[in-house]
């Protein structure tokens, strides 16, 4: 029977969710709904009645040419003749249940470590159940939580052993099952599947569940990143791009959603209106819904965070990654308390950010850098030379698989392959409070008008607003930052109104661009 890992039912039998419903109604329901494999997991019945309900089930997935696995019980598996076992690491050994199992049996074992999934491969497991993906009500005793960036390391570490299968396990659902597939991927080895217990064998209607499930495993996430190869001369061929790009923002008139931090929206209101975008600041979460019909992005700036709104974040995140409209994190302050440091780990484990922009400090914490601790909201002393932040940037981008902006006198941009340093900008826009945060809401503007090249559409905004600011501030009557904010909004304005009249001249011999080789 061939090993099919794409949609793995893992069964439970608690009363909290099989409810009073029949075992094998249940199982037989999500196999016609698509599940490829089974796992008959019991932890509490006697062994009788394991090897009775194990006989059941095997009836149920034989009519479907399913694998039935068994969990723990290698002595369950060899009386019913099942195809194979699931383990756990303090289950019997892979060559002692080789002995045991006929030699065609299916073994899987769960790891949640490099060293785990190692050692499971030479011993010679046919696949890994690889978790805990994210928290779960269904299994409150689990080892460790390694979500996406967990996961992906894993499968790095395996990326040599092509024939081992991997499923990953933990709180998947409907809404995250694509993300944890795209996000889950190291470049030799993505995963297999995803293994299931509750958003299945809980659901009022486990054919209907298992279907969504196989259709959004076999379709490519809506915001699934294609990377553009390097060309020669990158840097340049880019900023051949940006005035068109600039030109087609003004002409789309992007509507952007900020959930934004209160000390700076009436400013980024004015940039976005400037720039010729349509600005929506909405910190409720409810009604992200109705707003992401409107194809724009959404900007998370948690500058002024509150009890409510790490659920408010979450709810609009949701809608926006459905949909497959962008969505920009600026974790403002993030190293700064412990309460912001867990949000920026929450937030990363809820949802998929398209950008994630912040000074050197926000983006150490949101790779996960200990001993990362904030003054404020400023980034503090740089730890990093140059060459560390190119390179902080474009691994945080490859392992969420998004671009990254990493702001600061020179600004590093990447997609996880391509870094590009941007020297463009004024001292004074440090002088000026909400001129960090604008970049966020610039930055969704042009991702939502330029949807083929994120690096780029990203480029072009920074561009437009800094080159803005360098005009604005070599204006004579310009003193300092209580004259510099009007007259830089006039700058971006001005810079939109050529853009609609097609001229470029803004941008001729103005970009202070280079690509860095990581
Ligand atoms: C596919 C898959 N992966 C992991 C597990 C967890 O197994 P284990 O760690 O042994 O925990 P229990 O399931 O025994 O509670 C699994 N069952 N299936
Ligand atoms: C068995 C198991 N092992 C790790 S998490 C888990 C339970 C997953 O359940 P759910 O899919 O309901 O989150």
């Amino acid at each position: 029977m061939p090993l099919d890992l794409s949609l793995y039912l893992v069964t439970d039998s608690t009363a909290a969710i099989l409810k009073e419903r029949d075992l094998g109604t249940v199982v037989e329901e999500a196999l016609k709904g698509g599940v490829t494999v089974v796992q008959y997991r019991d932890k509490t019945s006697d062994t009788g009645v394991q090897v009775e309900t194990a006989r059941k089930l095997h009836s149920i997935t034989q009519k479907y040419g399913v694998p039935l696995l068994i969990n723990d019980r290698v002595d369950v598996a060899v009386a019913i003749g099942a195809e194979g076992v699931h383990l756990g690491q303090d289950d019997m050994n892979i060559k002692d249940a080789k002995k045991l199992l006929p030699p065609n049996a299916i073994i899987g074992i769960s790891t949640s470590s490099i060293e785990e999934a190692k050692k499971a491969v030479a011993d010679g497991a046919d696949y890994l159940g690889v978790g805990t993906m994210f928290a779960t009500p269904t299994k409150t005793n689990t080892k460790s939580m390694i979500g996406t960036a967990g996961t992906q390391a894993i499968l790095n570490a395996i990326s040599d052993s092509p024939s081992v299968g991997t499923v990953s396990i933990g709180g998947i659902n409907h809404t995250n099952v694509q993300r944890v597939m795209y996000q889950s991927h190291s470049p030799k080895k993505g995963l297999d599947g995803v293994a299931i217990v509750s958003a299945i064998m809980a659901a009022d209607d486990p054919k209907a569940a298992a279907e969504e499930f196989a259709k959004l495993i076999k379709t490519p996430a809506p915001f699934a990143l294609t990377l553009n190869a390097p060309r020669a001369n990158e840097a340049e061929a880019l900023l051949e791009e940006v005035p068109r790009i600039v030109r087609k923002m003004v002409e789309v008139h992007p509507l952007v959603h900020n959930m934004i931090n209160f000390v700076v929206a009436n400013f980024v209101a004015n940039v976005a209106l400037s720039i010729g975008a349509s600005p929506i600041m909405s910190p409720y979460g409810d009604e992200a819904t109705d707003l992401c019909q409107f194809d724009g992005a959404l900007l998370i700036n948690m500058g002024t965070l509150t009890s409510e709104s790490i659920s408010n974040y979450l709810k609009a995140i949701k809608a926006y990654n459905q949909r497959g409209n962008p969505v920009i994190y600026d974790p403002v302050g993030a190293g700064a308390t412990h309460i912001r440091r867990n949000t920026v780990r929450d937030l990363m484990r809820g949802g998929y950010f398209d950008l994630i922009k912040g000074n050197e400090g926000e983006i150490r914490q949101a790779w996960g850098s200990s001993a990362v601790q904030q003054r404020g909201v400023d980034s503090g002393p740089s730890t990093l030379d140059n060459q560390q932040k190119a390179t902080l940037a474009r691994d945080l981008a490859r392992r969420e698989r998004n671009i990254v902006l990493l702001t600061g006198a020179t600004d590093y941009l990447s997609d996880g392959e391509r870094v590009i340093a941007v020297e463009n900008g004024h001292p004074l826009l440090g002088q000026v409070t909400g001129t960090g945060c604008a970049i966020g809401t610039i930055s969704g503007c042009f991702l939502t008008s330029h949807r083929s090249d994120r690096l780029l559409a990203v480029l072009s905004g920074i561009l437009m607003y800094e080159i803005a600011a360098e005009n604005a501030a070599s204006k004579e009557y310009v003193r300092g930052p209580g004259s510099f904010v009007p007259t830089f909004l006039d700058e971006l304005y001005a810079i939109r109104t050529a853009a609609a009249k097609g001229d470029d001249s803004w941008f001729v011999g103005r970009a202070k661009v280079r690509e860095v080789k990581v």
